[in-house]
């Protein structure tokens, strides 16, 4: 069995817990936070051991009734691999501390590249990651771009690829983050941080991306153009989606034309936390106009990443064959079957 530590249990770290834990040849042997919270109740109702980043707060922990198993470096000596999902810009002071027990580490694309010096999506570059010590899993919205991009690039070669990224204010738990009333330019600046960190992943790829902020919790929007430089048909891009583990049709029959229709869809087919591990590309909004490829696709921010945090254990662990391997145990473990 792997043993695994999840250094932040928040958002993703929360999820990628639960993620782990369903796995076959994992276990989930400590999660961290820094003060009693309502996600340190869940991680002993769970019984993952919990630790705390500094251990004079244990008195606090324990007035609540939070059960404290040890600091997180005692978390960290017992691990074989730490994903590190502490907020970006916390995550890379950590990195002395991986460094010094000798232990492999994942970041989230709250870092920067330099911070691992290896960028992963689980379907692009799973090979690159197998037996490494360090490796950052990109953030969401880079997430989403890799898998189509690289399956359309794989089959029909992209020449060209311009992405709007329509980002989600917060998660639906943060609730002093914004804006309440605003679209935001995020950044103003061209290009968002999402191309180059799309060529983190995939180098060969040009693409120049822009995004804004608007006061929505559950879904990024993406609106996604891509010139090929062979002949492809609306059909062809269909069949690559059908064929791929983490991409999914929304399709015209569901009348879903929005994030708010998809979260409901995701409850009701009983998906744990509502979440929705793929992209969730609008069927009838692939189409081309000459080789050019137009399509919309929603992004489940918190949900996507936690798969290829799952993956990327697997490959710097050496524990599956290859990418099609490790994908399919994953969500096999998930019960997890692209819409
Ligand atoms: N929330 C999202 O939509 C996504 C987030 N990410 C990335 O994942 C990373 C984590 O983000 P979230 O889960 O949203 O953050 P979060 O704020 O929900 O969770 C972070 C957790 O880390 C804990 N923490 C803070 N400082 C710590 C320390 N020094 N030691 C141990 N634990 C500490 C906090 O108590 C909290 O539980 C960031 O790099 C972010 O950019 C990536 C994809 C999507
Ligand atoms: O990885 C994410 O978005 P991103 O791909 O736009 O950076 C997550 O939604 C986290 O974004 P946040 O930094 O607004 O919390």
């Amino acid at each position: 069995m792997i043993k695994v530590a999840i250094n932040g249990y928040g958002t993703i770290g929360k999820r990628v817990a639960d993620a782990v834990a369903a796995q076959p040849d994992m276990e989930v042997i400590g999660v961290s936070k820094t003060k009693p919270s309502a996600e340190a109740f869940i991680a002993n109702q769970r019984g993952y051991p919990l630790y705390i980043a500094e251990i004079n707060r244990k008195p606090l922990f324990e007035e609540a009734g939070i059960e404290v198993a040890g600091d997180v470096i005692e978390m960290i000596k017992q691990a074989d691999i730490v994903v590190d999902a502490t907020p970006g810009g916390i995550g890379v002071k950590n990195k002395k501390l991986y460094e010094l027990h000798d232990v492999k580490a994942i970041w989230q694309g709250g870092e920067d590249h330099e911070v691992a010096g290896f960028s992963f999506c689980s379907s692009c570059n799973y090979e690159e990651a197998k037996g490494r010590q360090f490796t950052r899993v990109v953030s969401c919205n880079t997430t989403g771009l890799c898998r189509i991009i690289h399956a359309v690039d794989e089959a029909f070669r992209v020449k060209r690829v311009r992405a709007t990224m329509v980002r989600r204010g917060s998660d639906p738990g943060e609730v002093k983050k914004g804006p309440v009333d605003a679209i935001v330019l995020n950044p103003v600046e061209i290009p968002s941080h999402h191309g180059p960190d799309v060529q983190s992943v995939l180098p060969q790829i040009n693409i120049t991306t822009m995004a804004m902020i608007v006061p929505t919790t559950f879904m990024h929007m993406h609106a996604l153009q891509m010139e090929l430089e062979k002949e492809a048909t609306k059909e062809d891009i269909i069949g690559i989606i059908e064929a791929h583990p983490r991409m999914g049709l929304v399709r015209g029959a569901t009348g879903i034309k929005s994030t708010a229709e998809l979260k409901e869809f995701a409850q009701d087919m009983g998906r744990q936390r509502a979440d929705l591990y793929e992209n969730c590309i609008f069927a009838d909004s692939v189409g081309f106009v000459g080789k050019e490829l137009f399509l919309f696709q929603a992004i489940h921010q918190e949900a996507d990443v936690v798969v290829e945090n799952v993956d990327a254990i697997r490959a710097m662990m050496n524990g599956a064959a290859d990418a099609a391997t490790s994908i399919q145990m994953t969500n096999e473990a998930l019960g997890f079957h692209a819409i």
